[in-house]
Formats: structure tokens, C-alpha cells, sequence
């Protein structure tokens, strides 16, 4: 009847005999024990195991216990095997009586030779005659060999102020090693009782399951690592800012065009066409196709941002009338307001060119597809709230802090009577939402803004102001050429991604988020791939 089954064995273990019962048979004779010294050649992973399986059924009890140890490198090794160099010297110069300088390396080996000389000499156990080397010492104490021999049996040294002259010479080296304590635990026994894992028909029938020895499930086990997909940081912060948007009826502006025109993302901005940021040392062009058509509607964009605005409490009268948009009349304002200025303003007063505007670029910044989204808005005037986080390109010396490509949130409020106070305000309930409650602002330029503002968050962590965005009322020289009323005002800003996700997750190098040296396994095991619960 099982219940009435004598103990038997556990399992082999490692095609061995098992560790548990090697163990509880050391404590019938020895009690405690020491790892180290009772079971020196097994694995410590190993023993850790059998002692858990032990300790979980109360049959042992053990303390982990550290220490340093001292081991032989192998040049200590080869010491402590052969003798010094010193003592080779010695002992070819003793065997031969008189040995020429020239002849010793060939004895003995180079190295030998070199450091061993001077030592023997030293401990005046040669001399030199001439060219030669003679014996002075008859027999010798070779003390380095002898101390190498005891740290290979004690594994320690015996003079803790020598040690480090040792180290430096390369001849040990200190480990730590992990070592237990063990001791009986109340329920000690010869060997592992047979243990029952599931209680059956015939238990029940047959009443042994009173007396059987039932297995205790182990609550503390942890799960098997699942090899399975996981968020990137980026992607996590990214879902976490587009919720705020969300929630206060930002619309998402579409931002698959990463190749846009120069239109697009310098000149409806008004930046110059001589602007450094236009440089190929700050931009990436591309040279096949090298242009675009002229400015005109983007029908994807188009067709995204209707359904998007017809979802929207903000845009609840949802139709765009896009098609009421003049893409030309759009670009010969926007070289009037450049070249001969226009809408009250004075312009640059520059010829304008007309290959630079339809100049392929990879888009340097998102504010590209906010100005398309604003222009668009022309076709029907009122109150918007837009926001992008999307991946922008600069032709940027790589270090830990910047990229070629990195990401940028952008936000863009158009309303009638907007101030720079109001974009103040608006900025510190946006930052606040990420825990950035002490703001500082610091007057800035921008083509395409003005007045512009840099802003600044106290870091607590780091115990210092940091630079976390950008930020502007759109120009008249922007928005007017647009076709918007004089009296709708729009600001916005931008941020980068990776600062925040960098500070989030204590990343120094923006080179583990994003490139090709990312670490799968930092993405793997970082806090920031669990998903929301909702
Ligand atoms: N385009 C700016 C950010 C910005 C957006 C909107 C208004 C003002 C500034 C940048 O790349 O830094």
C-alpha cells in the first residue's frame, strides 16, 4: 500500500549519487559543517540547490558565509610547481660549477633568466667572475616557491602585508568565495522520505492519505524567465505622453512622412534658405529623387487627420474642406513673405530659391508636419490642439547624449486670444504631469517663433537645472501666408523623447536606447517593458 512504502532514495543526481543525501549523512558524523571544507570540489551553485531542497523540508538548517580567498595565478602556479626564478638560476649555476651570462637564458628560461639573476645576486646566492656566474650558497631556502605552497594548500596567506607585493607581482589573486554553514534542521532524517505530490482515487478509498508524507508546494519558486516580446523604454514613456495629450483632446498629427521637402520643414517656417540649421553639416538631403513636386495636399495625412477630428470633442464639426486649399497661392506667399516680405512684415529681402524648397531633406524637426496640419487648418479657422511623437533626423556628431536620429513630442495649440503667458501656464500643467513641477524659462530664438523660450526643470535627482524643451509663439510670417485670421494665435513646443526616458530609467548613454548598439537584454529586463494593467 503506497502509504505504507518505506523511505527509498531520491533520484540520482548528475548521473551521481544525490547531494542531499551526501549532505545528510555529513551531519550524522560532523555537526555543523562547512561547505567548503566538507564538499570541495562540487559546484557552489549545486550545493546552494541541495541545500534549498533540504532547508524547504526543515531537514537542515544554514548560514551563508563569505570570504576572500587567495589563489595562484598561473605564473604563481608554475612557481610553486618548478621553484623561482631565482632558485632556477641558482641551481643551473650550481650544476655547472661556472656558467658564462651569455649561456644562462639557455638554461634556464628568458624570463627566469632576466628576473632571476638580480634576485639570486641580491640574496647573495650567485656572484658573478668575470663573464661568468658562480655559486656562493651551497643549498638554498627558496621562500617565494614555499609561501606559493601554502596559499595553494590554505588558500589564504600568511602574512596579510606581503599579500599585496604578491598581487602586484601577479603571482595570486584574491576571490570571493561563498561557503554554508550547515547544521540539523528539526526534521533531520538518514534520507529524503519518499514524498507524495498527488493525492489520488486510491488514497482516498484506501485511507492512506492520512499517514502519506505529502511534497510542500514551494510558494517562494520563482517562474521560468518567458523568452517573449517586450516594450522598448522608448515606446513605454511614448505611450505614457500620448496619453496626456489625449486626455486633454489633443489631436495626433499623422508623421509617417520621415522625407519631406525643404517647403515643409524650413521655408512655410520661415527659416531663411541661408539658415546654418539648412547646412549639410546639420541636415541629411537625399539624392535620389534629389526633389519634390511643389507643396500640395498629402491624401494619407489628409484622410487621418478627418477621422481623427471627426472623433474629437474639439473638432466636433469635423469637415476640413480641405479642398478649398490654394497649395500654390500657399507657396508664392510664403516666397513673397522671404523675398520681398508681405503681410506686414519686411521679410529678408533674399532671392528666394525655388530648388531649395523642393530640396528632399529627412525632416530635421516634427514642427515639418505641425506647419502642414496648420495650413490645413485654414480651410476651416478655429480652435486646435495637435500634438507628434515622432522620429526627426539630424546630421549630429554621435556621443552619449546625442544621435543622428531621436524622437521628438511636439505640441501645438491654435485659439483666439492666446498669450505667451498662457503658453507658461499650459507648459507647467504639461510638465507637472511628469513630475517636473519647478520650471524655468530663458529667452531663445527660432526662425519660425517669436518670442521664443527655452525651458529649463529643476532635476532633484541630479541636483541641477536641465534644458527639457523648446518652445514659441508662431510668427505672423508663418501663420498669415497660411491663410489663418490675424487673430488666431498659435504656440507650441517641442521636447525630446530620449531625455525624459533617459532620466525615467537612469540611462547615461542615449546609445542603449536607440541604434545599433542597444542591449536587448537592458530592454529585457528593465521595469519599463511591464505593461499597464489597464
Ligand atoms: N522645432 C523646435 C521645437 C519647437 C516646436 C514648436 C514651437 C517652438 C519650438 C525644435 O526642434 O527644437
Amino acid at each position: 500500500m503506497p502509504g505504507q512504502r518505506g523511505p527509498v532514495p531520491v533520484p540520482l543526481h548528475n548521473g551521481n549519487r544525490d547531494l542531499t543525501l551526501d549532505i545528510l549523512e555529513a551531519l550524522e558524523s560532523t555537526e555543523p559543517f562547512q561547505t567548503q571544507s566538507q564538499f570541495p570540489d562540487v559546484p557552489q551553485a549545486e550545493i546552494k540547490a541541495a541545500l534549498d531542497r533540504l532547508a524547504s523540508r526543515s531537514m537542515v538548517e544554514y548560514d551563508t558565509q563569505d570570504r576572500e580567498i587567495v589563489v595562484l595565478t598561473a605564473e604563481g602556479q608554475q612557481i610553486a610547481d618548478e621553484g623561482s626564478h631565482e632558485y632556477k638560476v641558482w641551481k643551473a649555476v650550481k650544476e655547472s660549477g661556472k656558467l658564462s651570462i651569455k649561456e644562462l637564458p639557455q638554461k634556464v628560461a628568458a624570463e627566469s633568466a632576466k628576473v632571476g639573476q638580480g634576485n639570486a645576486f641580491k640574496l647573495k646566492w650567485i656572484k658573478k667572475d668575470g663573464d661568468s656566474l658562480v655559486p656562493i650558497a651551497d643549498s638554498v631556502q627558496d621562500v617565494t616557491r614555499e609561501l606559493l605552497e601554502h596559499v595553494a594548500t590554505n588558500a589564504a596567506f600568511p602574512d596579510p602585508k606581503q599579500l599585496k607585493d604578491y598581487q602586484k607581482r601577479k603571482l595570486v589573486a584574491t576571490q570571493k568565495q561563498i561557503a554554508y554553514k550547515v547544521r540539523k534542521g528539526p526534521r533531520w532524517a538518514k534520507e529524503i522520505p519518499v514524498e507524495v505530490t498527488d493525492l489520488t482515487a486510491e488514497m482516498l478509498e484506501d485511507g492512506s492519505w492520512q499517514t502519506a508524507n505529502f511534497k510542500p508546494y514551494n510558494f517562494k519558486a520563482l517562474g521560468a524567465n518567458q523568452n517573449s516580446g517586450a516594450l522598448h523604454p522608448l515606446n513605454k514613456v511614448r505611450e505614457e505622453f500620448r496619453k496626456i495629450f489625449f486626455n486633454w483632446d489633443f489631436i495626433e498629427m499623422p508623421t509617417a512622412r520621415f522625407v519631406d521637402s525643404g517647403f515643409w520643414n524650413f521655408d512655410a517656417l520661415f527659416v531663411p534658405q541661408q539658415h546654418p540649421a539648412r547646412d549639410l553639416q546639420d541636415t541629411f538631403y537625399v539624392s535620389d529623387p534629389p526633389s519634390s513636386g511643389p507643396p500640395g495636399p498629402d491624401p494619407i495625412a489628409d484622410a487621418a487627420l478627418d477621422e481623427m477630428e471627426a472623433d474629437s470633442a474639439t473638432f466636433s464639426t469635423s469637415t476640413s474642406k480641405s479642398s478649398k486649399l490654394d497649395y500654390a497661392k500657399y507657396a508664392s506667399d510664403v516666397c513673397a513673405v522671404h523675398e520681398t516680405g508681405a503681410f506686414g512684415s519686411i521679410g529678408y529681402r533674399y532671392p528666394y530659391n525655388e530648388a531649395e524648397t523642393t530640396r528632399l531633406v529627412l525632416r530635421t524637426h516634427t514642427t515639418a508636419v505641425s506647419t502642414y496640419c496648420l495650413h490645413r487648418l485654414a480651410a476651416n479657422p478655429r480652435p486646435a490642439r495637435y500634438f507628434s511623437i515622432d522620429r526627426v533626423f539630424r546630421n549630429e556628431t554621435v556621443d552619449a547624449t546625442h544621435l543622428a536620429e531621436f524622437h521628438q513630442i511636439e505640441g501645438v495649440i491654435a485659439d483666439y486670444g492666446l498669450t505667451l503667458g498662457g503658453l507658461m501656464d499650459f507648459l507647467a500643467s504639461f510638465f507637472k504631469k511628469l513630475g517636473i513641477t519647478n520650471l524655468r524659462f530663458k529667452p531663445a530664438y527660432n526662425p519660425y517663433t517669436e518670442p521664443s523660450m527655452e525651458v529649463f526643470g529643476f532635476h532633484a535627482g541630479l541636483d541641477k537645472w536641465v534644458e527639457i524643451g523648446n518652445s514659441g509663439m508662431f510668427r505672423p510670417e508663418m501663420l498669415l501666408p497660411m491663410g489663418l485670421p490675424e487673430d488666431l494665435r498659435v504656440y507650441g513646443f517641442g521636447l525630446s523623447l530620449e531625455r525624459p526616458t533617459m532620466i525615467k530609467y537612469g540611462v547615461s548613454n542615449i546609445r542603449e536606447l536607440l541604434g545599433h548598439k542597444v542591449d536587448l537584454g537592458f530592454i529585457e529586463s528593465n521595469a519599463a517593458v511591464r505593461l499597464d494593467k489597464d
